[in-house]
């Protein structure tokens, strides 16, 4: 079955940047002419910055990117509910659960793919772990999600790789059994024990949580004061626009347009925009109603696997299955990284069909519970198992 179309497709493709020969926003997409006053025949005119024609930057797909970067939310399908509009698009699902099949559904044969496997699970945060709402200091973890979490990591290696900085990850996921990397990987707190490539220059002895000594890896290091600074520009220049939201996750800083309201939006883009030609050293990413700004630097969440993976003694050998679940942009580096080396399953969480490096999908983080609780299940019978034998 082809799922790629010009028209009707029930496959959302994704127009945004995943590669980066295309980061960064190019000016010719900007809302506003770049020109400051200028001054013409006996009256002083002040030229004002003109907002772009709207089709401008509809044709250049910046809009289109910025639109296509979450699923509608459930409270709007339903006001615009009808049952044809639902039909389809629960067709168009099962369709697309054709190539990226559920990991639920499919259990069966991952586990046999994973015997004699030693499983690493990699977990993003939000959209994953807890649903997405348009309040990103309410993404809250339920408690059933949080014990499947500490019950999975009781038996495999766990850790959490978030968009956000490890210390609010930490806070908002309060175990102390797993593995932190916040920031896209660029603040990871991996195990001591193991020996990791020396290449790996910004590895620090340092203490977790806890007071326990683990192995801080923080690439973007010499980036810390650059992107406060930013954050404090960003929170400067997007206080007028309603709705608007900056974070700043120390290694990168985020600007949040789901509560703006869509005419606005270019507006946002003009402050992205404006900092990014300030900032050359810095460049773009997309998530879920979020740009987010990042140092330049070869490190994304896909390394960040590599890194932990290598950090656990776990790399070099056939021997081990790594999983990583996640649901955005940001998290397809991680799931090519396991695709590419046919390594390990990359698990898509997502309500709507969309392309990506993932094997497999779940709906929602509900089902990624579930998943997780399979997993603790099954490895619960096979250790009672191998004690009977
Ligand atoms: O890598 P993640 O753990 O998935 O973090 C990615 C971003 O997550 C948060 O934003 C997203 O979730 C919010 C709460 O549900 C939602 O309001 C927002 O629209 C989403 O983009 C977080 O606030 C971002 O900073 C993270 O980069």
């Amino acid at each position: 079955m082809e799922f790629k179309s010009n028209h009707a497709s029930p496959v959302l493709t994704d127009p945004s940047p995943l590669n980066k020969s295309r980061r960064g926003i190019h000016s010719s997409l900007m809302p506003f002419s770049q020109a400051g006053p200028s001054f013409s025949g006996k009256y002083v005119t002040v030229t004002r910055k003109k907002p772009a024609k709207l089709d401008d930057v509809r044709s250049n797909g910046w809009l289109d990117a910025m639109k296509s970067s979450s699923p509608p939310h459930k409270k709007l399908n339903k006001s615009f509910n009808s049952e044809v509009t639902s039909d389809d698009s629960e067709f168009g699902y099962c369709c697309w659960l054709l190539k990226y099949p559920s990991a639920l559904n499919s259990f069966e044969q991952i586990i046999s793919y994973a015997k004699n496997k030693k499983i690493a699970i990699f977990l993003d945060y939000d959209g994953t772990l807890s649903p997405i709402v348009d309040d990103p200091d309410r993404a809250i973890m339920s408690d059933c999600m949080r014990s499947a979490v500490k019950d999975v990591a009781k038996y495999f290696p766990t850790a959490i790789i978030s968009g956000r900085s490890r210390d609010k990850v930490y806070e908002l996921v309060g175990l102390t059994e797993l593995y932190y990397a916040g920031s896209h990987g660029m603040d990871i707190m991996g195990p001591v024990n193991h020996s990791v490539s020396a290449d790996h220059l910004n590895r620090i002895k340092s203490t977790d949580h806890l007071g326990e000594e683990g192995n801080l890896f923080q690439p973007a290091r010499e980036f810390i004061t650059m992107i406060d600074k930013v954050f404090k520009t960003l929170l400067e220049n997007t206080k007028s626009i309603k709705g608007a939201k900056v974070e700043n996750h120390k290694f990168c800083a985020s600007v949040h347009y789901r509560n703006v309201e869509e005419k606005n939006w270019p507006t946002i883009a003009q402050c992205v925009h404006d900092i990014l030609k300030d900032y050359p050293q810095l460049h773009l990413t997309h998530g879920r109603k979020v740009l987010e700004i990042r140092p330049e630097i070869d490190w994304d969440k896909g390394k960040a696997v590599d890194f932990l993976i290598e950090s656990l003694g776990l790399s070099n050998s056939d021997g081990v299955l790594p999983i990583f679940i996640g649901d955005d942009r940001t998290d397809e580096d991680a799931f090519k990284v396991l695709r590419e080396g046919n390594r390990g399953y990359g698990i898509l969480v997502s309500s709507v069909p969309k392309e990506s490096n993932a094997f497999y999908s779940l709906r929602e983080p509900s089902e990624v519970k579930e998943f997780l609780s399979y997993l603790v299940r099954w490895k619960k019978l096979e250790e009672e198992e191998a004690e009977d034998e």
